[in-house]
């Protein structure tokens, strides 16, 4: 995999250099502690020396009360050091979760229906957490033990230079062969980092469909899919577990090696009484305390492969850009907005270039789609399932480009319009309104604070809702304004459809924007929540251009124009009250099949 160091650095920087006072205090907290480890063992083979000597008691007692206080000293450095490595770590994490949220945020639609909500979630907050040792301790914690390692040596230099030289050797051994290996645990972790996002995908996706799941008894399938994916998890779990056993392993039976090479050389020096029992000690005490620099920095290391895989995932993320270029930059009027459909061609298919290539099917979702409409007027889009109505709404909010022709806007072309005024000029509701965990007031305004209670609660009076707020507002007193405080739950539950749907026009109304596109819903409502949306409807389009998938007579009456589609293309398309006369029309037959429909 190899990430450029410079990847590495430049994602150090950008998160740590807006905490740079913190990370100073760390890297002193740390480089302290670090000396007075160093120290400490000194004042140990003084005291063995000096009770050699048959020093006084004073002198041994000052120097152990030194080395208890060096003692303490450093217990409190390292307290200090987790508190500031633990905030670097959390602060870093969480700008870099935000600008990856934002990032992915702005990426279209192709990009988005790639992978599972869950996915979207282990990737953009999984991957970013096992990145929060990579801010705090990876590179302060290597450069601190490496630090830490060479002061050892040279002390044992300054001791003995045979001790220097030989356990020199075995440190710089010692690390180059641990190097190598964790280099082989990469591969392991970033499958199974890749796995988990599977996992959490797949549990993402039963728990959004845990209804019809239920209805349709399928409970036993998601079962036997969620223990075939935890059967295929685990041996990628076992396999990177053993690379990182098999590093931990290797690390220990070095150290062996390097206690055994100190006692030998210590004992040898000693008989040769080249050194003094003390320092004997200290070279046996110092040998030890090298393994803790090499074994952190190999831990160390060993996160980096873990790190590494995420940062890969991360840059991979960031890397991703918006098949939609965001570069209009002219306006729309405020009022109602034209439309103007001229020779437009799309399909999903990202392959599928100019429209002249074909789908699945065999053909593109829109073919050579051409109409217009004029402010304030309303089309009434009618068609099979399939026939992509829904296809042509999206294309309107720009959630895709057109592979060929053009679509203006009030006579702008929507690729000339910044795509945030495009979406807020053009309000759509679609069948499945999606509420959130917030209040009344958030769900409608979408958290923009300058819309007013008062147009809030005059937008739900003029659509039938103050006795449904009114309702709410029970358990808040009396006021409605109160009211709107409500708690609403994500998944709609405590609502009918026709209240979601009534909220929706409410959302779009506060927008005010100068196209509506509104996509019926299809399920039968009860006589007064029908009312209530019929009215909702009249006043939502009213001096604006709506364009209406209508499964119903009524709405269709209210529709200027018609417009069918069948498998992508246009089969009929003109003035309402005509086709309605012509009995030859497709939109005749239409009627005539609805108004059956009805009166049985
Ligand atoms: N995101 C997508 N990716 C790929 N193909 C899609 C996507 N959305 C829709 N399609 C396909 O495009 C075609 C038109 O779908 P569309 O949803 O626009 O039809 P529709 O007329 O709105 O249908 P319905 O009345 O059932 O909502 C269908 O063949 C559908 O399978």
């Amino acid at each position: 995999m190899g990430i450029p160091l410079k990847q590495y650095s430049n994602l150090l920087s950008d998160y740590l250099k807006p905490q740079q006072g913190r990370v100073i205090k760390l890297a002193i907290a740390l480089f302290s502690s670090i000396a007075l480890q160093i120290l400490n063992p000194q004042l140990l083979g003084y005291f063995i020396d000096t009770v050699t000597e048959g020093g006084t008691t004073k002198t041994l007692i000052t120097i152990a009360s030194v080395f208890i206080g060096v003692a303490v000293l450093n217990q409190i450095l390292t307290i200090l050091t987790t508190y500031l490595s633990e905030t670097v770590a959390w602060t870093a994490t969480n700008a870099l979760c935000v600008d990856l949220a934002e990032h992915c945020l702005k990426l279209d639609l192709v990009h988005h229906k790639s992978r599972t909500p869950g996915e979207w979630v282990e990737r953009i907050d999984g991957d970013v957490v096992a990145l929060s040792r990579f801010f705090s301790q990876l590179v302060i914690h290597v450069l601190g033990n490496g630090i830490l390692l060479l002061g050892i040596l040279i002390i044992l230099f300054i001791k003995d230079w045979r001790a220097g030289l030989s356990l020199s050797l075995f440190s710089c051994f010692a690390l180059l062969i641990l190097l190598r290996v964790q280099r082989f645990a990469v591969i392991p972790w970033t499958r199974y980092r890749q796995k988990s996002a599977e996992f959490f995908g797949f549990i993402g996706e039963q728990i959004v469909g845990r209804e019809d799941l239920r209805a349709n008894g399928a409970v036993n399938y998601v079962m036997r899919r969620f223990y075939q994916t935890l059967q295929s998890w685990l041996p990628i779990y076992h396999q990177a577990r053993f690379a990182s056993t098999l590093l931990w392993t290797g690390s220990v039976g070095l150290f062996t090696i390097g206690n055994a090479i100190a006692l030998a050389l210590a004992a040898y020096l000693w008989n040769r009484q080249a050194i003094t029992i003390g320092t004997a000690y200290l070279i046996f005490y110092y040998t030890n305390l090298l393994s803790q620099p090499i074994e952190r920095i190999r831990e160390e290391l060993e996160q980096l492969q873990q790190v590494e895989a995420s940062i890969y995932r991360i840059q991979e993320l960031f890397q991703m850009r918006s098949c939609l270029e965001d570069r209009g930059k002219i306006s729309l009027p405020s009022t109602a907005l034209s439309v103007i459909f001229e020779n437009v061609w799309f399909s999903y298919e990202k392959s599928l270039d100019k429209g002249q290539k074909t789908d699945n099917q065999g053909q593109c979702t829109l073919q050579n789609i051409s109409f217009n409409l004029t402010p304030g007027q309303t089309l009434g889009l009618l068609g099979h399932t399939g026939s992509g109505k829904t296809t042509l709404a999206r294309l309107l909010l720009r959630f895709y480009d057109v592979r060929r022709g053009l679509i203006c806007l009030g006579d702008v072309a929507i690729d000339q319009i910044p795509i945030s005024e495009l979406r807020q000029r053009v309000g759509i509701v679609t069948q499945d309104v999606q509420l959130f965990q917030a209040s009344i007031r958030d769900n409608l305004t979408f958290f923009n604070s300058t819309i007013s209670d008062r147009e809030i609660l005059s937008t739900l009076e003029l659509l039938g809702l103050t006795d449904w707020l009114r309702s709410r507002s029970g358990a808040f007193g009396s006021s409605l304004n109160q009211g709107l405080d409500t708690i609403l739950n994500s998944d709609s539950s405590g609502l009918s459809a026709g209240q979601a749907q009534l909220l929706a026009f409410a959302r779009v109304f506060l927008k005010n924007p100068g196209l509506v596109i509104l996509d019926e819903a299809s399920s039968r409502l009860d006589p007064t929540t029908e009312m209530l949306i019929e009215r909702a409807i009249d006043r939502l389009i009213k001096h604006r251009t709506a364009i209406v998938i209508a499964h119903r007579l009524k709405t269709i009456q209210r529709a200027d124009q018609i417009l069918i589609l069948d498998r992508g293309e246009i089969v009929e398309f003109g003035d309402r009250s005509i086709l309605a006369q012509n009995p030859h029309s497709r939109f005749f037959s239409l009627l005539k099949l609805a108004s059956t429909e009805f009166s049985s």
